[in-house]
Order: structure tokens, then sequence, then C-alpha cells
């Protein structure tokens, strides 16, 4: 698997201005922690999945300033040559705690924690913000589409309509993540070793001087791997019965059809009437396809009707990200502890202040594995069954974690002094976390449209410190 490589120079200028001034007022050593993280679920949804960590990391380990880069800086007259001299030998010798690619989280907890000196933790953050904020949606894209589709298959098909190569490249990855089972594009197939699929487009029937010779030309150089557009003409009155014929001819000669695929119309109607035909014709295993602007509400709609959809192809609306939220996780970055202080960005709105310190994320399951709710808490704090834990919104209203409940770590330290700690781990293997998780929520967290609020509580020590940072604040204001 070779990943894609970037540059330094993958940020924003304000990060280098900022590193460039800690240097010169000597606080570039000062030792920092940012947490990433997100206050809304994606989509109006009751989850997201976390995924690009991978991408991140490799970004972090290759993370050097070439002559070239340096030479770009310098041409821009805002850096010292002193400044230029210790990029030259920078590196990121810092410290990431995170989930495991795939797994199941929601709004406001700390996700990527990185620890460093001052300079390096700075530095990445709108690299790492790129990275993450984009495959985590289109991951929770995805699972929430697969999740409509289910047991249908679904295949992203993205590519063309994705925003640029390196989007087309990284939903991919996402896609795969969050449940698709493969991807039309080959890029992608030979970087992540995702399986390619595909069929073939309206131009292959419209190049032929009929519908028939099209098909027996594609059964003929694809015996098999054949899947027929049917829907170029009349999808009833053509393309099923002439994919009928050739499906009896390439089983004339030992082959099987392997689908048809629908692109327009209503789906639910012809999948039904498409089934009913290739089953009267002795054609059972032959497998639907559709596409045509899909998402996961239109999977559900032809699902309720009844529709015979085994694959579901996906493309804009998942390589897009596109649905009710807008379509971009608004993953923040932010300072909570500098130089041995807990750090708090204040705010009226207590949903939107920041949790201050180094900390850990629980999740409460319960003796049949099911998740129960998550929570925040200091790094030191012994969180035990019992506890009570608080709305870090709304700290009026608190919960008790259930006796017999058992608390499991969400993150993990995955590089330390800049070295990766673990190793790669297989987009199976993430794609099968993210499907066990799925099925532990609570029922109705999955449900599309407002769905169950799936808890996230602070622990006491945690609440306090952040009451007595604000009040700290407050006093210094007065
Ligand atoms: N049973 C269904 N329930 C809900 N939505 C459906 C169903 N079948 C199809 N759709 C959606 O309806 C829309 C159909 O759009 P539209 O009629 O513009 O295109 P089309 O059928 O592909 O025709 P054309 O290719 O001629 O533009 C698509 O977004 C498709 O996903
Ligand atoms: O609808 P999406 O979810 O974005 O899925 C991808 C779409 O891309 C293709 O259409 P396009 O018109 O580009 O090419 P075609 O001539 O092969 O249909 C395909 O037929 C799908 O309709
Ligand atoms: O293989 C397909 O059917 C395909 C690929 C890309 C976009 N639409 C369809």
């Amino acid at each position: 698997m070779t990943e894609a490589r970037y540059s330094p120079l993958l940020t924003d200028l304000y990060e280098l201005t900022m590193l460039a001034g800690y240097f010169e007022k000597g606080m570039h050593l000062t030792p920092a922690v940012f947490d990433l993280f997100f206050r809304k679920n994606p989509f109006h949804g009751g989850y997201a999945v976390f995924a690009g960590l991978q991408t991140a990391l490799d970004y972090l380990t290759e993370l050097r300033f070439s002559e070239a880069d340096l030479d770009y800086l310098d041409s821009l007259n805002i850096f010292s040559r002193p400044f230029l001299d210790y990029l030259r030998n920078f590196s990121f010798q810092g410290r990431v705690i995170a989930p495991p690619e795939g797994t199941v989280v929601f709004g406001g907890e700390p996700l990527v924690t990185v620890e460093g000196r001052l300079a390096e933790v700075q530095l990445v953050e709108t690299a790492l913000l790129n990275l993450i904020n984009f495959q985590t949606l289109i991951a929770t894209k995805a699972a929430r589409i697969c999740v409509a589709a289910h047991p249908g298959q679904v295949i992203e098909f993205g590519l063309r309509r994705a925003h640029g190569p390196d989007g087309g490249l990284h939903e991919a990855r996402a896609a795969y993540i969050g449940g698709a089972r493969g991807t039309s594009n080959t890029w992608a197939g030979q970087v992540f070793d995702i399986p390619v699929k595909g069929t073939h487009a309206h131009s292959w029937v419209m190049a032929f001087p009929d519908e028939l010779s099209s098909f027996r030309a594609y059964a003929d150089c694809f015996p098999e791997h054949c899947i027929l557009l049917i829907d170029t003409y009349d999808t009833l009155k053509s393309g099923i019965p002439n994919a009928i014929t050739v499906a009896r001819e390439l089983r004339a000669k030992g082959y099987e059809l392997l689908g048809v695929r629908l692109d327009s119309g209503d789906l639910a109607y012809l999948s039904k009437n498409s089934r009913q035909m290739l089953d009267e014709a002795g054609f059972p295993q032959v497998k639907i396809v559709a596409s045509s602007d899909l998402d996961e509400n239109i999977i559900e709609s032809i699902r309720n009707e009844g529709g015979c959809v085994d694959i579901y192809g996906v493309g804009t609306k998942l390589a897009t990200g596109s649905g009710p939220g807008g379509c971009a996780l608004g993953g923040v970055y932010k300072l909570v502890r500098c130089d041995g202080k807990p750090k708090l960005k204040v705010t009226s709105d207590l949903a939107k202040a920041t949790l201050p310190d180094r900390k850990r994320l629980l999740r409460v399951v319960d003796a049949d594995g099911q998740f129960k709710m998550d929570i925040i808490c200091r790094q030191q704090d012994k969180v035990i069954p019992g506890d009570r834990v608080y709305n870090p919104a709304n700290p009026d209203e608190s919960k008790t974690i259930p006796p017999g409940a058992t608390l499991q770590e969400i993150r993990q330290p995955v590089m330390d002094e800049g070295q990766m700690l673990l190793e790669k781990e297989s987009l199976d293997l993430m794609a099968d976390r993210c499907a066990e998780q799925l099925q532990l929520l609570p029922k109705g967290t999955l449900r599309l449209a407002n769905p169950h609020i799936y808890k996230v509580a602070i622990s006491s020590n945690l609440l306090t410190l952040r009451n007595s940072l604000i009040k700290q604040y407050l006093d210094k204001l007065d």
C-alpha cells in the first residue's frame, strides 16, 4: 500500500507565522497539548465514524521542509533566516492519542490529542483538520448509506463528481471504512487495496447499432464479469428482454450473467419488475444494481416500497458528503494545555466551551456489550460505575454510570516522539470495527431523521476544573 505524500506547506499561512512568532519569542519549545474534535454529528445524524488517522500519521511522519519549500518561504519576505534554518532541521517529534479508524464517535469528544512542543503541535493543525474532517465526514456518510442499504451492498461510484483527484482518492478510502464494498476508482484500488468494481456506461450501448448487439459484445469480451446497463432505451420493454437473451447465450457457453444495472426512473418499480422477469426466465442469480443520484434517504424509500436492489452504486452524494448540515465536517483543533497549565476557550455558550487539559475518553458498555454512553474525564481521574457524570452543555443534568457496566478506553497512544507505535491496520479491519460498533449502539441512534441522542458526559473532576478556569477568567475580567 503506497500512501499519498503531502507537502509541509499543506497548511494555512498563519500556522507558519505563529510558528515563526513562537520561535522569535523563545516559546517554540514550550510543551503544549491540542485536541481535535467536532461539535455536532454530521448530517444531523446520531453518530460519526472516525477516519483519516493513518493518512494523518503518514503526514506527521514525513513532515520535513525541502530546500525548495524553504526557498519558497524565503521568497515571501516574511520569515527570518534563523527561523528558516530552524525549519530546515524540523521534524514532528510529538505524541498522538486517537481512536482506531472505524470507531463510532460523537460530537464533543476529543478525538485526536496532539502533545509536544508548541511549534510542532501548532504547525500541524490545518493538515490534521483537512485530513480527518474529510475522511470522517465521508466514512459517516458511507455508514449511513450502508445501514440504509443493508443487506444490500454499496459500491462507491463518485470519482467523477468528487472534489478533485485527492478528494476522489481519499473519499474512496473513507467510504470503504464506512462500509462500501468496493470502488470504481482504480487509483484508490491500487493505493489502498480496495476491491475495484464496475459495469459499463450508456456510451457503450450507444456506440453499437442496437442494444442487443452492445450487450452481446460486452458479454463476449467479459463473459465472467458481465453486468449490463439496461435503461438506455426502455428498461422493461428492451433492456431486460435483451439482457435475458444474452444471459441464455452466456449460459449455453457455460457462464452466468452477473447482473443488470438500472440508472433512471422509479428504481423500486423497475427493480421489482426486473426481478420478476429475470426470475421467470430462470435467472434468479442475476443481481440488480441500481444507481442514479442515490443517498441514504432514497435507498430507504426504495426499500420501503419493496424494491429488489441487491447492489447500490452511489456516487455524487457519497463522494461529496452532501446532506443536511452542509457538506463539511466542522472539526476544530483547540489548545487545552500549555506550559504545564490547563487552557480553556471561554464562551457564553457552554456547548461551545472547550474541555481543558489532558483527557481520557471512555465508553460505558453493558453486560451484553451494548454501548450505553461515553464519558470524558481528566487523565488522572478514576471513573467507576456508580459515579455521577454531567452533561457538558448543561451540567444541571447528570446521570449515574450503571453499576455492573464496564468502562472501555476509546483512544490509545498511536505515536510517540514522532514514531508510529502500532502496525498499520488494514482497511478491512477498520470496516469490520465500524460495522460491529454500529450494531452495538442504542436502538434509534442509527435512525436517519431525528435520531436518538447518544449521551456524552463529563466527569465531576473535569466539570470542576472547567468551572474553576471559567471563574478565574471572569475574575480577571472584573
Ligand atoms: N423509488 C424511489 N423512491 C425515491 N426516489 C427514487 C426512487 N426511484 C428513483 N428515485 C430518485 O428519483 C430521482 C429521479 O430523478 P430524475 O427523474 O431527474 O432522473 P432519472 O429517472 O434518472 O431520469 P433521467 O436519466 O431521464 O434524467 C433520482 O434522484 C433517483 O435516485
Ligand atoms: O448518480 P451518482 O450517485 O452520482 O452515481 C454515478 C453516476 O455516474 C454515472 O452517470 P453519468 O451520467 O456520469 O454517466 P453514464 O453515461 O455512464 O450514465 C452513473 O450512471 C451514475 O448515474
Ligand atoms: O461502473 C459503473 O457502473 C459506474 C462507474 C462510475 C460511475 N457510474 C457508474
